[in-house]
C-alpha cells in the first residue's frame, strides 16, 4: 500500500484518531446519512518554518497511512492509476487513501495535480487504468467495489463533479427532484427534501426558474442539493465552494458538518488551504499524480499551517512578480 514515511518532512505518527460519531438526531436540512438512523425512501437509499522562499528541493514522494481499519472506512482508494493519453505519463499515480467514516477530509494539491481525475475514479465517472475503489457506509461493514457493483456503490454516495453536466433546461426544483426521482424515491419523500434543500441552499426565489438561467454560484448549489437527495453515506464533492457566496458557503459548511456529526463522509477537493484547514479534520496532499502525505489534519501539517505545509511539500514559490519586470502601468 503506501510507502513507508522519512524525511523531516514526514507527519509524526500519532495514535488512530476515531472521527466516528453517533448518530445525531438534531438536524434539519441534511439529509441523515444510510445507517445514521435516516428514514428510507426506497428501502435501499436513505442512504512554523515559513514557505521556502523559491523553489527549493522538493520532498521525496510519500504517503502517510492513516491507521484506520478499512472497515471503518467510508472510502477507500487502492494503487488507482489513470493514464490519459499515450506519453505514459499517469494523471494519478497509484493513489492510495483511506477515508476514515465520520470524517471531513479535504483533498488539496495544485491546479493539474490529479484531484480530479482521482475523484472522478473513486465515483465511478471515469474508469481507472489499474487500481480499485471502494465504498462504505452501508447498514453493515462491508466495502462495496465501484467498479465491480456500481450500482450498489453509488446508491450510498452523492457525487459533485467538476464541470457538471446538468439538465439545465430543467428548473433548479426539477432538477433537484428528478435527481431523486431518478434514484426511485417515493415522490412525496423527494417533495418534502427537495423544498428542504432549496432553503438550505437559499435558492427559494430562483427554484422555479431554469438552472441555465442560473449563476455559477447558485448552479454548484443546485448541483449540490440534487447530490444529497438521496442522503447518502459519502459526498464527494468537487470544489464545492468554488463561485459560491460566503453567506451560502458558510450556510453549506455548517450544513456538512451537521451531516459528519450524524456519520455521513464527506469528501471535498479544493485549493483554498484556509478553508480546508477550518473545515477538515482530514487531509491528503497531491501533487503530480501522487499523494504527498494524508491523515489528520494535526498530522499532516505538524504545527504548521496547512498553506505553509503544503508549499513545503509541493515547492514552486516564485518570487512575486520574477519574470514580469514588463508588467507595470506606463
Ligand atoms: N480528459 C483528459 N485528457 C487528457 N488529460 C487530462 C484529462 N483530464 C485531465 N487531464 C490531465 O491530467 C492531469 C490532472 O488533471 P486534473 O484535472 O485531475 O487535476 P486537478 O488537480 O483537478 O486540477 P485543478 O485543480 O486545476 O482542477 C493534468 O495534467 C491534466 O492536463
Amino acid at each position: 500500500m503506501s510507502h513507508p514515511p522519512n524525511g523531516p518532512t514526514t507527519p509524526r505518527r500519532e495514535p488512530a484518531h476515531d472521527t466516528r460519531h453517533d448518530a445525531h438526531p438534531a438536524r434539519q436540512h441534511a439529509p441523515a446519512p444510510e445507517g445514521a438512523g435516516a428514514s428510507s425512501s426506497t428501502g435501499t437509499t436513505s442512504p512554523g518554518a515559513p514557505p521556502p522562499a523559491a523553489d527549493e528541493e522538493r520532498p521525496a514522494p510519500r504517503t502517510h497511512p492513516v491507521p484506520v481499519h478499512d472497515a471503518a472506512a467510508a472510502l477507500v482508494v487502492r494503487d488507482l492509476t489513470k493514464v490519459y493519453g499515450h506519453d505514459g505519463r499517469p494523471a494519478a499515480d497509484r493513489v492510495d487513501l483511506t477515508v476514515p467514516r465520520g470524517s471531513f477530509y479535504g483533498l488539496v494539491g495544485r491546479n493539474g495535480a490529479g484531484k480530479t481525475t482521482t475523484l472522478s475514479m473513486a465515483t465511478g465517472l471515469l474508469r481507472p487504468t489499474s487500481g480499485q475503489v471502494l465504498v462504505g457506509g452501508g447498514s453493515r461493514d462491508e466495502l462495496v467495489d465501484v467498479w465491480r457493483d456500481p450500482i450498489t456503490a453509488k446508491r450510498r454516495m452523492g457525487v459533485l463533479p467538476d464541470g457538471a453536466h446538468l439538465f439545465d433546461r430543467l428548473t433548479g426544483r426539477q432538477l433537484v427532484a428528478y435527481s431523486g426521482l431518478l434514484r426511485g424515491m417515493d415522490r412525496q419523500l423527494v417533495e418534502d427534501r427537495t423544498e428542504d434543500l432549496i432553503v438550505a441552499m437559499d435558492l427559494q426565489d430562483a427554484a422555479g426558474r431554469q438552472v441555465q438561467d442560473y449563476s455559477a454560484g447558485m448552479t454548484k448549489k443546485i448541483a449540490l442539493a440534487a447530490a444529497m437527495i438521496h442522503a447518502p453515506s459519502l459526498l464527494v464533492l468537487d470544489e464545492p465552494f468554488e463561485s459560491v457566496d460566503p453567506v451560502s458557503a458558510a450556510n453549506i459548511r455548517s450544513l456538512l458538518h451537521q451531516y459528519t456529526e450524524s456519520g455521513g463522509t464527506v469528501v471535498v477537493s479544493s485549493h483554498v488551504m484556509d478553508l480546508v484547514q477550518r473545515m477538515c479534520d482530514h487531509v491528503a496532499v497531491m501533487d503530480q499524480g501522487r499523494v504527498l502525505a494524508q491523515g489528520t489534519m494535526a498530522q499532516v501539517c505538524d504545527g504548521m499551517s496547512l498553506e505553509d505545509r503544503f508549499v513545503s511539500f509541493v515547492g514552486g514559490r516564485t518570487e512575486a512578480g520574477e519574470g514580469l519586470q514588463w508588467l507595470r502601468p506606463e
